[in-house]
């Protein structure tokens, strides 16, 4: 595209594009076995009181803890799974119950002693500790969950411990909202896929494999559609075909050059431009807008650019449009191993390793974004603000690991 870009403020631009997008409403039931990073679509309500009855939380004796110091005989053993007349209070004076781990205690017992804790143990009797506390070992019937409390709330990402308390629940299945679909395509004609012989002169397409692996990362489906190259007409043809997806993202075509079709030709197929143009490092040419229905993406070819940028910027789209609440990015403090310096006038993206709570910048911050392996180095980002010229050794700083949480509210990730 050969005109003037404005490029807009890095909050701005990221403002503007979540106003972008709107939370899918399609919803589908699911096994609960396949549902592991889905977006939950209902609130859960807990059905099954958590714990269902009152239980002995040791292998022991079931009390009265009136009782401490006394021997007392042994009524009858009580097994996880007992029910009906193996459970029914029965104790007279001088009495309890040997219990197993799980099993339910009749109401006549109200404290449960280990029964390494016991003293002259025998089929018969037991002599119980002078020292108890009432209600020690006793997990009560809804002391976790009763009936009727909110378990989750919909627009939760589903998680191994969502799994566990659906389960716990009785439940198998679980409304979640449908995947948006995700179209992810390169662009250029020095583009050569992997299976392919490639001269000098030509490069393999990382970027489409970059961005579909990072997507299925955080969880999201992307279907591969291929190479366009540099040529407005195969290029408007080749998008005209991907209008039924949610989501377009393309890699590359999109800055100053002769050869950079992408923007025109998304452009003849009826896109509003939401912004062409961002104050970020990198990133610069980054353009978004919506194309009927479809929300279009357009990445600047750099694979690393590409890859900061999905993260940075994009991921949390993808987390509105799929229902998600968490959206926003949350950052983790680390003390600055090294001075490094950042470029004043621009958000900078800055890759770095997190661990431990140090933080150390990849290879002193002198890196191009046409560079691959300083993604591979790096484990988070930091991000500065405009005014930043460098981060000083010691300094705490906030780091967004590549693997960092959601939250629903905003914060300010800037340093
Ligand atoms: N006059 C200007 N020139 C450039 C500007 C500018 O503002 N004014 N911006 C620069 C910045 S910043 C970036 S970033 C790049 C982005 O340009 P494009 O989005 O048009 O990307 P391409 O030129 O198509 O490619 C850039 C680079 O990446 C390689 N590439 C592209 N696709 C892939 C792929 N699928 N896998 C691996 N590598 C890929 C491509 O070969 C180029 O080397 O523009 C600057 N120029
Ligand atoms: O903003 Mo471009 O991504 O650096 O090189």
């Amino acid at each position: 595209m050969n005109q003037k870009m404005n490029f807009l403020d890095f909050p701005n631009a990221v403002q503007k594009s979540l106003e972008m997008v709107n939370p899918i409403s399609f919803t589908e039931i699911i096994p609960i076995s396949e549902a592991i990073n889905r977006t939950i679509a209902k609130d859960i309500v807990c059905v099954k009181n958590l714990p269902a009855f009152n239980n002995s939380a040791m292998d022991g004796f079931a009390v009265k803890f009136s009782d401490a110091g006394k021997t007392l005989n042994i009524n009858k053993v009580i097994y996880a799974g007992d029910k009906g007349e193996a459970v029914k209070e029965s104790l007279l004076d001088n009495g309890c119950y040997k219990i197993m781990t799980g099993a339910k205690v009749p109401n006549d017992a109200d404290t449960i002693i280990p029964i390494e804790n016991c003293f002259d143990v025998t089929n018969k009797t037991v002599r119980i500790p002078e020292d108890i506390k009432k209600g020690a070992n006793l997990r009560l019937k809804g002391e976790e969950q009763k009936e009727g409390s909110v378990l989750f709330q919909k627009g939760e990402r589903i998680t191994s411990s969502h799994i566990t308390l659906l389960a716990s629940q009785g439940l198998i299945m679980v409304e979640v909202y449908k995947k948006i679909t995700i179209a992810v395509l390169s662009t250029g004609n020095e583009i050569k896929e992997p299976w392919e012989e490639a001269d000098d002169e030509e490069i393999y397409n990382c970027n489409s494999y970059a961005l579909i692996s990072q997507l299925k990362e955080k969880g999201f489906d992307a279907t591969y559609t291929g190479v366009v190259p540099d040529n407005l007409e195969e290029s408007k043809q080749f998008i005209k075909n991907l209008k039924t997806y949610d989501v377009i993202i393309t890699t590359g075509g999109i800055s100053m050059g002769d050869a950079d079709f992408v923007g025109e030709a998304f452009l003849q197929n009826g896109l509003e431009t939401s912004f062409h143009g961002v104050n970020i490092k990198p990133g610069r040419p980054i353009m978004m807008g919506t194309m009927g229905k479809t929300s279009v993406i357009c990445l600047p070819g750099n694979p690393l650019t590409a890859m900061v940028n999905i993260y940075l910027f994009v991921i949390p789209m993808l987390r509105k449009l799929q229902g998600d609440t968490s959206i926003y990015h949350t950052f983790l403090k680390a003390v600055n191993s090294s001075d490094f310096k950042t470029k004043k006038g621009r958000v900078n993206v800055v890759l770095g390793t997190i661990l431990n709570g140090e933080f150390k910048v990849t290879r002193n911050n002198k890196y191009g974004s046409g560079m691959i392996t300083a993604l591979y180095e790096s484990n988070c980002i930091l991000v500065t603000n405009e005014n930043t010229q460098n981060i000083q050794s010691n300094q705490e700083v906030k780091v967004i690991p590549f693997d960092s949480q959601f939250d629903k509210n905003q914060t300010n990730i800037f340093n």
